[in-house]
């Protein structure tokens, strides 16, 4: 299998690029160097099988050419900040909507049978029903990011109906680990190491949300893949997260305790009744019977993916 990989530097990405490359796939890689980094992808770099195009999706004609005699593509390319909706709608609009869009238009004329699409809890906003099923519905968004991952899955589902390829979407859950960048873990670690007496908390600390590791979470993509394959379905939606939440003061505690510290905690109140910014879904737990059915479950609880992510990034941030 010849799989290109776009995002494939970045947090998750690079994680499936690893998978992808010790099952002996032949891996290509489109990615700006945005948010990710050639070191997520070092070990690579000098095998055959490997192959890293520097290119921005905004551009038509570099996805063209990435996707050119490839089987299946993953499509990770995003910007993940649900928070800069409210300053740069724009930008959100452009790396998640646009560049699938561009994909999708490349691969009209390619011969790639599959296309793997991480999508974002985010597409339910404040959902009624917790946890939430795939078929939760009025799909509401209450963030331009989830407004614009909803936006691609739609694309997605018109292009592959219309011209004959498979696509898969995950919807995620929030997920952490080695090598993310961004996010509440890697925020209160960056506070705490320049203010270890006082740590901010945005909103009211009672955001409750589901947390899965990048470990946990790229192993059950290529699971449900593999079962998709052999589906008749030509376009399926899951979603990936984990049974149980956790609270972002919860997250300050684990993360003050792993670091040896006592801080001092500050709630910023925040906006529509405690979020942390406009837009951010305060309850998030996405049902995950459907993915569980395939046979795939977490190995790592909310609590068990929150500690191991402060451990692993409190070696590298
Ligand atoms: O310094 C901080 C940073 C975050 N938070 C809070 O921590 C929670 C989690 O915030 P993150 O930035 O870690 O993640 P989001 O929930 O905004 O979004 C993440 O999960 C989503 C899916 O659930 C999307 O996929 C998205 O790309 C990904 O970043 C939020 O309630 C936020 O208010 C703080 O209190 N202080």
């Amino acid at each position: 299998m010849k799989a290109l990989v776009t995002g494939g530097a970045g947090f998750i990405g690079s994680h499936l690029v690893d998978r992808l490359m010790e099952s002996g796939s032949k891996v290509r890689v489109l990615d700006d160097l945005s948010a990710g980094s050639l070191d997520n992808v070092k070990r690579w770099l000098e095998n055959e099988r490997f192959e890293f195009i520097k290119g921005d999706m905004r551009d038509p004609g570099i996805v063209k050419k990435a996707v050119e005699g490839v089987d299946v593509v993953f499509h990770l390319a995003a910007n993940p900040e649900v928070r800069i909706g409210a300053q740069s709608p724009e930008l959100l609009y452009e790396t998640n909507v646009l560049i699938t869009y561009n994909l999708l238009n490349a691969m009209r004329d390619s011969n790639v049978r599959y296309l793997v699409f991480t999508s974002s809890s985010t597409v339910y906003g404040d959902a009624e029903v917790i946890p939430t099923p795939e078929d939760y519905a009025p799909l509401e968004p209450i963030s331009v990011y989830g407004g614009a991952k909803l936006a691609a899955e739609a694309l997605i589902s018109g292009y592959a109906h219309t011209f004959g390829f498979k696509a898969l979407v995950f919807r995620l859950a929030n997920i952490i680990g080695e090598r993310s960048n961004h996010g509440v873990i890697y925020d209160f670690i960056n506070k705490l190491k320049k203010n270890p007496e006082e740590l901010e908390i945005l909103g009211d600390g009672t955001q409750k949300k589901s947390y899965l590791h990048v470990s946990d979470t790229v192993e059950g993509m290529l699971h449900i893949f593999e079962h998709f394959r052999k589906e008749s379905k030509t376009v399926d939606f899951y979603n990936i997260g984990n049974d149980d939440w956790i609270t972002v003061k919860e997250i300050a505690e684990i993360v003050s305790e792993k670091m040896g510290l006592r801080p001092r905690f500050v709630f910023t109140g925040g906006v529509d009744g405690g979020r942390g910014w406009k837009g951010d879904v305060k309850l998030m737990r996405l049902s995950i019977e459907k993915a569980k059915k395939t046979g795939w479950r977490p190995k790592m609880n909310s609590y068990e993916a929150v500690r191991r992510t402060v451990r692993e990034l409190l070696v590298t941030v």
